[in-house]
């Protein structure tokens, strides 16, 4: 890239210590570095990160050098490239989903073939019959077809019940008519529709024989494979700029009287009969919504990088900037000088910051606990066995709203920790923080998820109450965390926590009871004011938020609590087990995320009468002494992440520390710096162009 602005070289470092602080801050470290990069991805992922990283961050067509100064236009054809040398390199490397995935995460680039790989070929995987798959799964995987998801509409997204778009079938000729009754019934946000798709997967409400059987999934092809141009009777459009994502092609679409054959109904749970047009029911009815299930699951496994990232710019940033010097403890160098305080060294930066390192590594231990549960899922569900979905959806509801909104809030933090420069795109905040904030929104709003996850555990709550004798379902009390809290609520309700000095607080087992009891607290509470007083559900959407917030931060610790405590076969956690120095950081990195997670909640465990205010000052206390414990790793756990420099592509998070250099030299690349007239409010001539 060209430099318009010439920097003068007589310029001397102003701290003689400035790019050796991250190398200081490294040494400091009480772990190794690299055995907890291992834990984190194992090694056979690490080994793939690396083959994937060279391959990524050798090609020009990626080079991302530019990437702060294009505009819409130059974003999405910058994006279009991308996916075609992308599936250029997929075909040469034989990529399977677990080399693609790093690819993407490397990329970093939201593109108008991301709905294709994510949703419409998942949901041709878990909803198509074997001849569906034939049809439109192999071309998809090939990318012969490039297809979208169309669910939502201008006038409904949440509600997928409430959807306008119809799919009636027609006997006469075996086909479904697809149709936009009103303006609200316009397929709406659809990623990769606006520009690329040439397929949906159009969620209708299906109706056959005059009879309305809900939302279903039907493929139907939405531009000419050789013109690229909308077919008759079907409009499309982009839906115009965005908050962000603005490197994808958002579209909308609208169907007049569109026939598609019926095999074009994903089948592979529910059915239309030829000719008679009866229903075949599946064998549970919102197996049609199990897309939706899936990349909640694989949002949550994504939120651990997203924090990863904003906390490795924040706290390498942190460490290099000085301000200030501390009165009453300056910073002295070894030849007696005087220098200002890192940032890193004020306590408020800390408790703002070490807690978004934690976040990251209690949503590690989670993405392995939801990973599983759905492997159980999938591998139950092929036999035709259902009885896990509710658990799924009800905890990846909850997990996706609570983790997300986690994410968004901390990279939001971590931003404005790092003050002015934050705000500058270089940070490498801004766009990042832009194309990650529709995951608090899309696969379910964040509120409305938690009705979902409120729903199964007061449901769950009236069932194990209102039995004569709960203790029988004791048994499943180890499967069922909602279970085992509720039997432990019922069986000591009046439960107290046992503390009496700060550092009480880091057993795990008062910890664990802490929040057990919270949660059962509070359901038992909305359980009574629904139930007992005959409140409405509106009346109580701000507790049923917190029941399924609570519950979720409650298993956000257990798993942290259990990796470290429990013998496991998992490969990373056995590292983690033999590795007494990892052992101890990560438990002072557990003990900051649950007992910051509890002072910030604090209403609830005082409310519940678990915790006496004196016994919440102590709570206090010891988050500080953890923040004390945990400063000297800071830039090395954050290091372990292993977020790489292109894919951080922020001046201010570099692993070399080398921040002000890169502020200057990208600041010089400013193509306004290269214009050729300069903005003088004193230019007549200037004014009057302006004028014009
Ligand atoms: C090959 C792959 C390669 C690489 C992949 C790599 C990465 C991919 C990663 C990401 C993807 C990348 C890019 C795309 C990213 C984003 C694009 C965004 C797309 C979208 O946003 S698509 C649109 C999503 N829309 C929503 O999520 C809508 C939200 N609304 C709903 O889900 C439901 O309608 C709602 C709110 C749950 C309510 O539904 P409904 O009114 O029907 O239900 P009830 O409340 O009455 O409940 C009835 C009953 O059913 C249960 N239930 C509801 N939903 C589900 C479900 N999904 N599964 C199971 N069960 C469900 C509910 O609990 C009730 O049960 P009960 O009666 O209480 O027993
Ligand atoms: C970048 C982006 C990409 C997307 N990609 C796709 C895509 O590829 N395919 C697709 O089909 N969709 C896509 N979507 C759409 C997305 O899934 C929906 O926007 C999302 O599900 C939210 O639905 P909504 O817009 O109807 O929100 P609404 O339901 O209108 O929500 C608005 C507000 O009302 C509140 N609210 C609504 N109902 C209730 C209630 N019952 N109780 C309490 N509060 C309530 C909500 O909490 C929210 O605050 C995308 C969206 C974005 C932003």
């Amino acid at each position: 890239m060209v430099s318009y602005v010439k920097i003068p070289s007589h310029l001397k470092p102003s701290d003689p210590q400035g790019p050796d602080l991250l190398t200081q801050e490294r040494n400091l470290a009480s772990f190794d570095v690299k055995e907890l990069t291992l834990v984190l991805y194992g090694i056979k992922d690490l080994e793939r990160y690396h083959t994937i990283l060279k391959i990524i961050e050798n090609d020009p067509v990626f080079d991302k050098s530019n990437i702060y100064f294009m505009g819409r236009n130059e974003l999405f054809e910058h994006a279009i490239k991308k996916e075609k040398r992308l599936v250029q390199l997929i075909r040469e490397n034989k990529w399977k989903v677990e080399e693609l995935q790093f690819a993407e995460w490397f990329l970093d680039m939201p593109g108008p073939f991301g709905a294709h790989r994510g949703m419409f070929i998942p949901t041709l995987i878990g909803q198509g019959t074997k001849e569906q798959k034939e049809k439109f799964l192999v071309p998809a995987l090939n990318y012969q077809i490039i297809g979208c998801y169309a669910q939502t509409e201008l006038g409904h997204g949440s509600n997928v019940k409430g959807l306008e778009t119809t799919a009636i079938y027609i006997p006469e000729t075996d086909e479904f008519e697809i149709h936009s009754p009103y303006l609200t019934a316009s397929k709406w946000w659809v990623g990769g529709l606006g520009k690329t798709a040439n397929h949906a997967i159009v969620m209708a409400q299906l109706i056959s024989n005059g009879k309305n059987y809900g939302p279903h999934p039907f493929v139907v092809q939405i531009r000419d494979m050789k013109t690229h141009l909308p077919l008759p009777s079907i409009t499309i459009g982009d839906i115009g700029p965005k908050f962000g994502f603005n490197s994808t092609d958002n579209g909308f679409i609208l169907f007049e009287h569109v026939r598609i054959p019926r095999f074009n109904m994903l089948s592979k749970f529910s059915q239309i009969k030829k000719g008679t047009g009866e229903y075949i029911n599946p064998p549970n009815q919102k197996l049609s919504y199990g897309t939706m299930v899936l990349v909640r699951a694989i949002i949550i496994s994504g939120v651990r990088v997203t924090l990863a990232r904003a906390a490795t710019i924040a706290i390498r940033y942190s460490a290099v900037r000085r301000q200030f010097i501390d009165k009453d403890e300056p910073k002295k160098l070894e030849d007696g000088s005087i220098v200002e305080t890192s940032i890193l060294d004020y306590t408020m930066q800390q408790y703002r910051l070490f807690p978004v390192i934690a976040q990251s590594y209690a949503c590690f231990f989670t993405a392995k606990m939801m990973v599983n549960l759905y492997t159980e899922y999938t591998k139950q569900s092929s036999s035709g066995d259902y009885s896990l979905l509710a658990d799924l959806h009800a905890s990846s509801s909850g997990l996706k709203s609570l983790t997300t909104t986690m994410a968004v809030d901390s990279i939001e933090d971590c931003r404005r920790a790092c003050g002015g420069h934050g705000y500058s795109s270089f940070s490498g905040f801004v766009k990042f923080y832009q194309d990650y904030l529709p995951n608090t929104t899309w696969e379910g709003d964040n509120y409305i998820l938690t009705h979902q996850t409120a729903r199964y555990l007061l449901k769950t709550f009236r069932q194990v109450t209102s039995h004569k004798n709960p203790e029988i379902y004791a048994s499943q009390s180890n499967k069922n965390p909602t279970i085992s809290y509720i039997l432990q609520y019922l069986n000591e309700p009046n439960q107290k926590c046992t503390a009496i000095t700060p550092s009480d607080f880091n057993n795990h087992e008062i910890q664990l009871r802490a929040f057990k009891h919270r949660v059962a607290f509070l359901i038992a509470n909305v359980v009574d004011q629904i139930d007992n007083q005959k409140k409405s559900w509106n009346s109580m959407l701000v507790e049923i938020n917190r029941i399924s917030r609570a519950h979720c931060q409650y298993l956000l610790v257990q798993n942290f609590i259990t990796a470290l405590h429990q013998p496991s076969e998992d490969e990373s956690l056995r590292m983690l087990h033999n590795s007494p120095a990892l052992k101890e950081v990560m438990t002072s990195i557990c003990n900051l995320f649950v007992l910051h997670t509890m002072e910030k909640d604090i209403g609830d465990f005082l409310e519940s009468e678990y915790l006496t205010t004196p016994q919440a000052r102590l709570l206090r206390i010891q988050v500080y002494n953890l923040l004390k414990e945990i400063r000297p790793n800071a830039v090395s756990l954050v290091d372990a992440f292993l977020i790489p420099d292109s894919l951080l592509c922020s001046a201010l998070g570099r692993y070399d520390g080398k921040v002000y250099e890169t502020m200057i030299d990208w600041a010089s690349k400013e193509p306004l710096n290269g214009m050729t007239l300069d903005f003088n409010p004193n230019n007549d001539t200037f004014i009057r162009k302006a004028k014009l």
